[in-house]
């Protein structure tokens, strides 16, 4: 697995930041799913570029699905989408070539490419081939989407500030994650709209960059998914939460919060109700790395843009001199509003992969356990 992830659903994504375009291709889609293009290329506004609080590279993120689609559905054959880069200014590269950003992948890819890696605008570790991410997931969400399955993000922290967290009460949630995906900034307290975006402005002036925390939810994700030891679901959500670029952490339902309870506090106690439930969702939907049906809750954390405009101390990587490295060209002063909808629809892929890995194995019809 390189660029490719997945078992019975496929996806490889290709492209550098300043060649001719990224993309990706889904193999092992189900034939004649009806794609609602509508609703991808909403979600792909969501990710676009807007405003001071993101790149001033502006790209029209319109993809292309040159195959494995026909006549408004999916044929069930290899479905590749082209997203074009029209807006590169590699110049802007060249004034710092072998100058090391620091906390970018610049070093790492020279020690791992030899130095044939494209290094224009971050080549293939540039944020740009989230693009390609939202794109294939999109389509992957609206597959969980038309089986009940509802899955949204908002920003729980911005820098130092907090929006309130989703709800424990199903309902609220369910009507929360609506009202995230209607926003192109996911913050579920209104009133910190203005001061989170005023935070990232700041950033912006001061040649900065800040970071934050994505709190995603995801209901009506049936029982019974994920495939211990090694394709638990935490594992596999996990592997492709790490695969979008600056994301530095993640954690299921309390994560790091079990460590202050006692058994007795952290238990989810079950009941039921003609469905088996939990009163507490202190496990986030998982035990045992397979889906127990509430609701799935992930924080991630995303690190602050590593591109910033301060005069850092680096290393040119060719003349192997300490220099003082003076960054040029268009970066996000803050990243998280627009990686929450890659968080989103790649999480998507992964939740559709590790069900399809069940409907492959489920037993006949009608043959289910009986005590
Ligand atoms: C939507 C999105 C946009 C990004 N924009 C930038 C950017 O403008 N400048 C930058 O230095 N990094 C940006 N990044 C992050 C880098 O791509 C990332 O930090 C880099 O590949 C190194 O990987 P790592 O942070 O996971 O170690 C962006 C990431 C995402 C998800
Ligand atoms: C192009 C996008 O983001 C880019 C991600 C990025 C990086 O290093 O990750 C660096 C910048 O690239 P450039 O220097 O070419 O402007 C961002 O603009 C995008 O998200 O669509």
């Amino acid at each position: 697995m390189k660029n490719s992830i997945g078992n019975n659903i496929t996806m490889t994504i290709f492209g550098e930041s300043h060649g001719p375009c990224v993309g990706v291709t889904l193999d092992g889609l189900p034939s004649g799913f009806k794609i609602d293009l509508d609703f991808l290329y909403d979600d792909m506004e969501k990710r676009r570029a807007v405003g001071l609080i993101s790149t001033q590279r502006h790209e029209e993120d319109h993809p292309e699905i040159v195959s494995g689609f026909f006549n408004g559905y999916t044929t069930g054959t290899p479905l590749t989408l082209l997203i074009a880069n029209k807006d590169q200014h590699s110049k802007d590269y060249e004034k710092i070539k072998g100058r090391l950003r620091p906390g970018h992948a610049d070093y790492t890819a020279f020690e791992r490419y030899n130095g044939y890696q494209d290094y224009r605008g971050g080549g293939h570790f540039s944020g740009r081939l989230t693009a390609c991410m939202v794109a294939a997931g999109n389509i992957c969400k609206q597959i969980l989407m038309a089986k009940g399955v509802q899955i949204g993000s908002h920003m729980e922290q911005l820098y130092n500030l907090k929006d309130i967290p989703f709800s424990s009460d199903i309902n609220v949630l369910n009507e929360q994650i609506q009202q995230v995906n209607q926003m192109k900034f996911a913050v579920l307290d209104a009133a910190m709209e203005e001061p989170m975006k005023e935070a990232a402005l700041q950033a912006q002036k001061e040649g900065d960059s800040i970071g934050g925390i994505l709190e995603t939810a995801i209901t009506g994700y049936p029982a019974g998914i994920g495939d211990p030891i090694f394709g638990a679901l935490e594992s596999t959500l996990t592997q492709i939460l790490y695969s979008i670029p600056a994301v530095k952490g993640v954690s299921f339902g309390l994560g790091f919060g079990f460590a202050n309870l006692k058994g007795s506090q952290a238990n989810d106690p079950f009941y039921f109700d003609g469905q088996i439930r939990t009163t507490t969702n202190n496990n986030a939907g998982i035990n045992g790395g397979i889906s127990n049906g509430m609701p799935i809750l992930i924080h991630t954390c995303v690190k602050p843009t590593s591109s910033i405009y301060k005069v850092q101390n680096s290393v040119d990587y060719s003349t192997k001199q300490n220099v003082k490295l003076q960054i040029v060209g268009r970066h996000d002063p803050c990243i998280i509003h627009r990686a929450r909808i890659v968080v989103d629809n790649m999480l998507s892929f992964g939740l559709l992969d590790a069900w399809m890995s069940k409907a492959a194995l489920t037993p006949f019809e009608g043959e289910q356990y009986e005590s």
